[in-house]
């Protein structure tokens, strides 16, 4: 097979082994940077450029699209969907799953445990908003925050209404969220290929952080997940349709509540905390999707 990684850097840690794991498979690898595709629409007839010439007999595309270029990598994966190129996650699971607040209703519809949360549009009146999660201290998101910026901790009202009256002057929507105390700044990344769980790690947030970002200086240790924690996780990916999917979740004193799944999920911290062989699972996962006799050219 020859399968693509849609990267913009081909030396980041995950599209490196990812070309690494599909080479070991016996299959050709690539790196194409999506940003530098041009797509061409015509009646029937899709076409991808990449430096100028059409992109051609790939079977498989693996998507790694960086949050800054959301909407044109989704185009350019879309694109390939029309080709009827395998995709490990289709890019109306990357745009749903890039919107914080789209992803937390579909949760919310698939009966999936989320903090609770509001989001208004630009209202004066903030105390109520921050009242109907619950009170201070509260979490203030932005919609396409990632790596923990963007996530903000009031402790107060007066600092929770200070913070959203300054994101609101920017013109910036939010999410309000109740804050989960009990979960002391670490939360589980659960990584799931295909309806399985591969590995799973928990982060705690560097001393004095809410937040358990590996980069914001927090450290992971490999965990076992429960049977309620893998139930949560896999059902959080489903709902959304991420298939190669990196679920966070924190645990509260009512269960595990998902705070978001990420589409495409770095495989540098899973595989140096775990040990486990994540990208090798992602290329034994595609050659599971794809049916054998369409990977058989002999005789074609
Ligand atoms: N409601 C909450 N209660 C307690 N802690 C929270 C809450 N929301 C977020 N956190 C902490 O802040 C971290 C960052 O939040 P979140 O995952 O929503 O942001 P992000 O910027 O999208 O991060 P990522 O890089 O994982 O995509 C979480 O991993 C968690 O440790
Ligand atoms: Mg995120
Ligand atoms: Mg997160």
């Amino acid at each position: 097979m020859k399968i693509a990684v849609l990267s913009t850097n081909p030396k980041l840690y995950s599209t490196k082994r990812l070309v690494e794991a599909i080479r070991t498979h016996g299959h050709e690898a690539l790196v194409i940077n999506h940003a530098l595709c041009h797509v061409m629409i015509e009646e029937e007839k899709p076409v991808i450029l990449y430096k100028n010439k059409p992109v051609e007999g790939i079977d498989a595309i693996i998507p790694r699209i960086g949050a800054s270029v959301t909407d044109y990598g989704c185009a350019v994966v879309r694109q390939f969907e029309m080709m009827k190129v395998f995709t490990t996650v289709k890019s109306q699971a990357i745009m749903r799953s890039r919107n914080k607040l789209r992803s937390l209703q579909i949760l919310s519809k698939a009966g999936v445990q989320i903090p609770k949360t509001v989001f208004a549009n630009q209202t004066k009146d903030i105390e109520s908003l921050i009242h109907l999660v619950g009170g201070p201290p509260v979490i203030i998101k932005l919609l396409e925050g990632t790596q923990g910026v963007g996530v903000v901790l009031a402790e107060s009202e007066t600092a929770a209404k200070s913070t959203i009256e300054a994101f609101y002057g920017l013109k910036t929507n939010v999410l309000i969220q109740e804050y989960i105390a009990e979960s002391k700044g670490a939360d589980i990344r659960a990584f799931v290929v295909g309806n399985k769980i591969v590995a799973a790690m928990k982060r705690q947030g560097k001393a004095g952080d809410f937040r358990s970002n590996l980069h914001r200086g927090g450290k992971a240790t490999p965990i076992l997940l429960t049977p309620q924690e893998e139930k949560a996780a896999l059902q959080a990916a489903r709902a959304l349709g991420v298939r190669v999917a990196g679920v966070d979740m924190i645990l509260s004193n009512r269960g595990p509540m998902i705070m978001e799944v990420n589409s495409s999920p770095g495989l540098e911290g899973i595989e140096n905390c775990t040990g486990v062989n994540v990208a090798d699972l992602i290329v034994s996962f595609i050659e599971e999707k794809i049916p054998a006799d369409e990977n058989d050219t002999i005789g074609v």
